[in-house]
Parts: C-alpha cells; sequence; structure tokens
C-alpha cells in the first residue's frame, strides 16, 4: 500500500468509518504498508467490534485461534466467533454449525467451555509402511469440513511454484495446477483445529507447520515427479535447512471424490493411493539420520477427467517462525 493510499485510509478511520479501521487494523496486524503492530492491531479491532463489526470479531477469532497477536486460545476464537454471528455474519454462523456449536452462545451463557477434543483427534491411521513411514487415515477430515475448504480457498488459486535453485520459488512446467496458501488473512478457526488433528497424528505440534497450502488440479495438470525434502545443493537452500528445517514430512488431505486418474505416485515405492474424499495420506521424506529419503518421490498424477482438490501440509524439523 502507497503512502497516498495509507493516508487516505487514516483520514476515513478519524472520521470513523468502521470498515476502513478493520482494514487499517489487517495491515498494521502483518505490517503491510505500515510499521507491523499486533498489539496496536488486535486494539483496533476490538473497537470495531464495540461498533459491531462482524468483519473484526472473524478477524479476532483468527488470531486468538492462530496465536497472532493474541496467545493461542481457541475457546475465545469460538467467543469471538459467536459475536460475529450475532453482529449477523452467516460466515460466523457455518463456521460455528461446523464445529459442533450453537451459534447464540448458548455454552458461555452456561459459563462452559466447549469440548474441542473431538475435533482435534484422529481415529482409525493405518500403518501403509514402516520404512519410509507411511501412514493412511480414512474418514480424516468430514465432508463438510472438505467442502468448506474448497469453499475458502478456491478465490485465491494461483498458479502452484516450485523451489529449485534458489530460494525463490518459480513457475515450472513440472508444476501446472494452482493451488493457494491458508495465511493469516484466509485462515480461520476451523483450519487451526484441523491442524491439531493433523499434529496428534504425527505426534508434534503445529509450531512445525509450513503454511497449510490447498491445491487444485483440472484434468490434465499435475505435480510431476518430485521429493517433498528441500536440496540443499545450493548455498540458499542449504542456509534455509539450516535457519529453517528440512521438510521431514507430508500430510495430504484428499477433499473430493469423483474424478479419474489424479493419484499420488510413488513409482520407487510400486505405490499408488488415492483417498476418497476426507482421506489423509502422511508420509516421511526423510531418512533415519535426517538425509532426504529419494525413495518417497513422489508425483499428484494428472486427472482424466473432474477436478482434484487436495490440501498439502508440509511439516519442518524446526519450528516455523
Ligand atoms: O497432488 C498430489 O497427489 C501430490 C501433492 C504433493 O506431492 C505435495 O503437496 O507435496
Ligand atoms: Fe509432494
Amino acid at each position: 500500500m502507497s503512502d497516498p493510499e495509507i493516508k487516505g485510509l487514516l483520514e476515513r478511520v478519524r472520521a470513523g468509518d468502521v470498515g476502513s479501521l478493520v482494514v487499517l487494523a489487517k495491515r498494521v496486524l502483518v505490517g503491510e504498508g505500515i510499521k507491523q503492530a499486533p498489539p496496536d492491531a488486535i486494539a483496533m479491532l476490538e473497537m470495531a467490534v464495540k461498533q459491531g463489526a462482524p468483519e473484526a470479531a472473524l478477524q479476532l477469532s483468527v488470531c486468538a485461534a492462530w496465536g497472532v497477536g493474541l496467545p493461542r486460545n481457541p475457546q475465545k476464537a469460538i467467543e469471538y466467533l459467536v459475536m460475529a454471528a450475532g453482529f449477523g455474519s452467516t460466515v460466523a454462523k457455518r463456521e460455528l454449525a461446523l464445529l459442533g456449536c450453537a451459534s447464540d452462545g448458548a455454552h458461555a451463557q452456561a459459563k462452559q467451555p466447549v469440548d474441542l477434543s473431538a475435533l482435534t483427534t484422529a481415529h482409525g491411521v493405518r500403518i501403509v509402511s514402516e520404512r519410509p513411514r507411511i501412514l493412511v487415515v480414512e474418514r480424516f477430515a468430514t465432508e463438510a469440513e472438505c467442502a468448506w475448504l474448497i469453499e475458502r480457498g478456491r478465490p485465491a488459486l494461483t498458479r502452484a511454484l516450485v523451489y529449485r535453485g534458489s530460494a525463490d520459488a518459480q513457475v515450472a512446467q513440472t508444476r501446472t495446477n494452482t493451488e493457494m496458501g491458508f495465511t493469516i488473512f484466509h485462515a480461520d478457526v476451523l483450519l487451526s483445529l484441523l491442524r491439531d488433528r493433523m499434529a496428534a497424528v504425527l505426534q508434534t505440534s503445529t509450531r512445525f507447520f509450513e503454511v497449510t497450502k490447498l491445491l487444485h488440479y483440472e484434468p490434465g495438470e499435475q505435480f510431476a515427479l518430485h521429493g517433498d525434502f528441500l536440496q540443499t545443493n545450493t548455498p540458499e537452500l542449504a542456509q534455509e535447512v539450516d535457519l529453517r528445517g528440512q521438510r521431514s514430512t507430508t500430510f495430504l488431505v484428499y477433499l473430493n471424490d469423483g474424478f479419474e486418474g489424479g493419484e499420488t505416485d510413488f513409482p520407487r515405492l510400486g505405490f499408488r493411493y488415492k483417498g476418497n474424499r476426507g482421506d489423509a495420506l502422511v508420509f516421511s521424506n526423510l531418512q533415519a539420520d535426517g538425509s532426504p529419503d529419494y525413495s518417497t518421490v513422489h508425483a499428484g498424477l494428472a486427472t482424466t477427467r473432474g477436478e482434484k482438490w487436495l490440501l498439502s501440509q508440509w511439516v519442518r524439523t524446526k519450528p516455523v517462525g
């Protein structure tokens, strides 16, 4: 955002425009065109909430769920969702329904925390291979959760990129599909709990998780053979691995049915997997000594009919800052 744009925004905020206050708060939260100051951003969002702005309550629900600008507190996140629903937000009402919560805040009146354990626990983990470690979790996500994630991410899709010789990602013919990342302005409470569910399967913490990606393949689009571990053959990539850790694990959730082809193919293992909607495939990318395991190279094969939607979570060996 340029200086004149910020100036205009500040003027509208001073004139009492609550919508502009929310826009400004979001910029301040991430430092876009203005100095980053998360506590100020939270204070602005709280001010906007006092004026009944559903967008502000929704953003606060994300901040509380993800621990951005606020200590991580899923119960508090749900309180903000209830507030947004009270201000008339249909998105908040739908998200609360998905989380199994009443949108009238009945639990708050009863002074009872919402039981989130069912949302953050996974059942039916099946070991497909010990070495390399491959797991399948059927019905990891519900149909409603899958539909929600597709709907939330769809508007933000852009061409998927590839990391090659440098730390900057590039367009490549080997990756022709589209993707989006659930950054703080696309994320929501549900996804934060789904990541807890993934962490429960992996017996780790979401602190090691990169930004969760939504992948979309139209017929003919593919993600050609690749390893998810990072190459360390250039100084930039070696430094990146030193600093941020290797990509140790990949967690994929298949979000739709009804396409042909489109399997995740591991040619060196003679293994191919195509989940039904909600099923998860989890695999390790590293050997026991932490070096890349080349037997885990894999491809997202092109679909021959119908589109494919997938949630892709890369997990590092070090906390992601
Ligand atoms: O689309 C697929 O099946 C594979 C996706 C993938 O390889 C990844 O996200 O790392
Ligand atoms: Fe991959």
